[in-house]
């Protein structure tokens, strides 16, 4: 549980003044409320003797009370509403920011990225009820019932000791209900959503292949036995809620039978007044419900306990250099005589592996030089693409991009500075300029048909009625994979790299069409240097120079 009030004290430092706002205001209508009922209480029961006995009674003061209560009350709990949300939402989004920054950062560390990102946006969903759920009405709860408890001890002791017992009951409960969270049941639940999701993700991308060696149903079996895990976890935790809830509810209930004898002892006794014990009577009926409040976050602790340790770990992976790149570090000036980019005794080891890929590996590409990196298979060569690119991050060694630490750079203009050309190109599900507009979105149309006809495949989009309108994929245009290459080729062409990496841009093209892609791509790069991947004897032939990294070794 430790992670969760970390967690807590990062939202409060986050942003001090909308944190305490929000539980100043929330306050406010709840303690409206129940003044509400003890006022009107003891106004209707105070009416209704006056009525009977034709005493005075001054109904104006009252009343005014009454309407003024009433007023705080709604919009009170509107500006709760705003004021805790908002302050919420403030802070999940600069979270939001501070993880995505710390994956880019430290990469998925051998991990599929889809599910880590899928368990990040489910753990930050998570974290919004850490504030709204279980810090507001906590303290919300606290204050309203010390602040009862004192006025109570001035006016009776024994509606003191009352409230005291019942409020150290819940108290008691909250604390099992805390001390107990069963952790072992949220993280199976966990376990067993992303156990789905990416069962899920391969049944969709291999389903061809599955469908050929006829395991389409062993993998939708799997993917029922994980719903199946999900449902008996998710089941667990109902019942676990559904005994605190009844444990509450008991507690509840007793605390009204017990306040309502003290109330009638004390009328009788005459101790205090038939319209004050009827007051009393409904401030106590209010109070069962404010302290439910807490239970929706209570039950649901495990989970966001389990949320918060993960975003918490994270948060602490993130290394210095990416929470504080400066803008002078990161302003993406050239400086002069660097080499583009340089390697220098470069050590990279996946996670888990039993040895380096890389070991003291230094290169380097200077200005509009096109350099190509030959290996056998299994040497690194689309590693030292991913480290180039920042997709990696060295063990040991540094990578200088113009004479700057790559980790350094700001995204924005490592992303400006370097371009990758893979040989699977992501095309999206959208028209032609929208794709290519990814890499220029101030691209001009005329700029945009200039890049397809350098990419030699203007014709084709003209064919097409809609021309740059034309949706590609589903329902829309479809290319083959040579023209998918040449669209990449193009959205390429709109951006001015310092350096472009290629990492098998030609595999699985025929002959004629890599080697056109190949001249195209070299004649209209411009100035920008070259770091390509190659396998083929026309890349190594256009390159300058030509990098062979060492046999890999064997474990
Ligand atoms: N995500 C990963 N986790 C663990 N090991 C990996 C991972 N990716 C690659 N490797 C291993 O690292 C080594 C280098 O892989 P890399 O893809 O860089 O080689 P390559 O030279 O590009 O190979 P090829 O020419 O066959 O594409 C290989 O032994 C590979 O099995």
């Amino acid at each position: 549980m430790k992670a969760v009030w970390q967690l807590v004290l990062v939202q409060h430092r986050h942003d001090r003044l909308h944190f305490w706002l929000g539980i100043l205001v929330a306050i406010l209508p709840a303690a409206a409320g129940i003044a509400l009922l003890g006022v009107s209480g003891w106004f209707i029961t105070a009416a209704a003797v006056a009525g009977l006995s034709g005493a005075f009674l001054n109904i104006f003061a009252p009343s005014a009370i009454i309407r003024a209560l009433a007023i705080i009350r709604t919009g009170g709990r509107y500006g709760e509403r705003m004021l805790t949300h908002d302050a919420t939402f403030r802070f999940l989004t600069a979270l939001r920011n501070r993880l995505f920054k710390a994956y880019v950062a430290i990469g998925t560390r051998g991990r599929r990225s889809g599910v880590l990102l899928n368990r990040l946006t489910m753990d930050i969903a998570e974290l919004d009820k850490l504030y709204l759920r279980l810090v507001v009405p906590l303290a919300l709860a606290s204050v309203v019932a010390l602040g009862l408890l004192s006025v109570s001890a001035v006016v009776s002791l024994p509606v003191f000791l009352t409230g005291l017992i019942f409020l150290g009951a819940w108290a008691a409960l909250s604390w099992i209900s805390f001390s107990r969270s069963d952790r072992k049941v949220a993280r199976r639940a966990d376990a067993a959503s992303d156990a789905m999701r990416l069962r899920a993700a391969d049944l969709a991308a291999g389903r061809r292949d599955l469908a050929i060696y006829g395991g389409l149903d062993k993998a939708a079996e799997t993917i029922l036995a994980a719903e199946q895990r999900l449902t008996a976890a998710e089941e667990a935790e109902e019942r676990r809620a559904t005994c605190l809830t009844s444990a509450s509810a008991f507690v509840g209930q007793a605390f009204l039978a017990a306040s309502l004898a003290v109330c009638i002892w004390g009328a009788e006794a005459g101790t205090f007044s038939t319209p004050f014990a009827v007051g009393l009577v409904l401030v106590v009926v209010a109070l069962p419900e404010l302290f439910s409040m807490i239970l929706p976050g209570l039950a649901r602790l495990p989970r966001i306990s389990l949320a918060a340790e993960r975003v918490r770990d994270l948060l602490s992976a993130e290394p210095r250099d990416a929470r504080s790149s400066t803008s002078h570090d990161a302003s993406g000036q050239v400086r002069p005589n660097a080499p583009k980019l340089l390697f220098e005794d470069v050590t990279f080891r996946y996670r888990g592996a039993k040895r380096n890929v890389l070991d003291d590996i230094s290169l380097e590409v200077g200005d509009g030089e096109v350099v190509a990196i030959a290996g056998r298979s299994g040497c690194g060569k689309s590693t030292v693409a991913a480290l180039a690119s920042r997709m990696l991050l060295p063990e040991c060694g540094r990578i200088l991009l113009n004479g700057r630490d790559i980790r350094q750079l700001d995204e924005t203009v490592l992303r400006r500075s370097v371009t990758v050309l893979s040989q699977r190109p992501y095309l999206f599900n959208d028209t032609v300029s929208a794709n290519l507009r990814i890499a220029r979105p101030a691209a001009t149309d005329a700029e945009l048909w200039i890049a397809l006809q350098h990419a030699a495949l203007a014709d084709r989009i003209a064919e097409s009625a809609q021309g740059l309108q034309t949706v590609l994929g589903e329902g829309g245009l479809g290319l083959s994979g040579g023209e998918q290459r040449r669209l990449a080729l193009a959205r390429a062409f709109l951006t001015s790299p310092e350096i472009f990496i290629l990492d098998e841009m030609t595999e699985g093209l025929d002959g004629e069409t890599a080697s056109d892609v190949l001249a195209r791509f070299l004649k209209h790069r411009g100035n920008s240097s070259v770091l390509m991947i190659a396998h083929k004897q026309q890349e190594l032939r256009a390159a300058d120079r030509i990098l062979h990294l060492p046999e890999p070794r064997t474990p």
